[in-house]
């Protein structure tokens, strides 16, 4: 399963104006729906001029791409051969994120209500995660320098990382966060489904509510957005320092 290929990555030069740090180093970030893990290890990648990992981008595309073959989620085998044959491309690029599964570009399709309404059907089968959390190590291994973030980044899929957060916020903030980012498409029962709902359901798969040991917590609920990008920052540059 190690180095699984049927994943693979657009190899984008991260932006020239970021200062590049030549050593090794992982950065994982777990964290609930709506902490903010994209946004924030997004903004930080590009500072540091590192790489950038959405999993959760990963399981959305895998659901998309059951869905698209009409098979049925309760059906974890055929789950399972469908994540095997995913024809997955993500990019790591932090300023260019395109997802595309075989020729359809599904950057924007994976982010729809249903998919997040559904993904938690995926993400809890264990055959499929053991196939993305393969692919998500081969990425991890290929990039000298990485901030990846998910559900499981510190504790199963790169629990080695230099630098281990768990990122969250209190339920009242993630789900208002979520709701000005849909642009307030989806009222307070669709928004407590695809947050607090999903939650419940993906926490049978992981722990990403209580940091294991050697994981910081990072509480973004009272620290505003550039705020919370600073302190995973400053945490990376501690990790830089202490490793030079
Ligand atoms: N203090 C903050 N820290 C992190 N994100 C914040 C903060 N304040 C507002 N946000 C916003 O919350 C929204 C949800 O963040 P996102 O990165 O999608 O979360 P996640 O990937 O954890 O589901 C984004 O629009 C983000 O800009
Ligand atoms: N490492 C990961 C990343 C995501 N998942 C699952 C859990 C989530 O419901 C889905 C989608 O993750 P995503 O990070 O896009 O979710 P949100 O940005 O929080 O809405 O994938 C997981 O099980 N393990």
């Amino acid at each position: 399963m190690e180095g699984s290929s049927f994943v693979s990555t657009h190899t984008d030069e991260v932006p020239p104006e970021a200062p590049q740090y030549t050593g090794r180093m992982v950065v994982a970030v777990d964290g609930p729906s709506g902490s903010g893990k994209s946004s924030v290890c997004r903004a930080a990648a590009t500072t540091l001029g590192a790489a950038y990992l959405d999993t959760g981008a990963m399981y959305r595309a895998a659901t998309w791409y059951c869905l698209e073959q009409e098979v049925d989620l309760d059906d974890h085998k055929a789950v399972a051969v469908a994540v095997e044959e995913l024809p997955l491309n993500i990019s790591t690029n932090p300023d260019h994120q395109v997802i595309t599964v075989g020729e359809s570009d599904v950057t924007a399709a994976i982010r729809v209500a249903l998919i997040s309404e559904k993904v938690s059907q995926v993400a809890t089968n264990p055959e499929a995660r053991a196939l993305l959390i393969a692919a998500q190590r081969a990425i991890i291994d290929r990039e000298g320098f990485i901030v990846a973030e998910g559900r499981d980044i510190t504790t199963v899929v790169a629990p080695d990382a230099q630098v281990r957060v768990l990122l969250t916020a209190s339920a009242e903030a993630r789900l208002r966060r979520r709701g000005a980012q849909l642009g307030g498409t989806q009222d307070d029962e669709a928004l407590r489904r695809q947050v607090l709902d999903r939650d419940t359901k993906d926490s049978a798969a992981s722990n990403f509510t209580v940091a294991a040991d050697g994981v910081a917590v990072l509480d973004s609920s009272e620290l505003s957005f550039q705020q919370t990008v600073d302190s995973l920052i400053s945490r990376v540059q501690l990790a830089q320092g202490a490793r030079s």
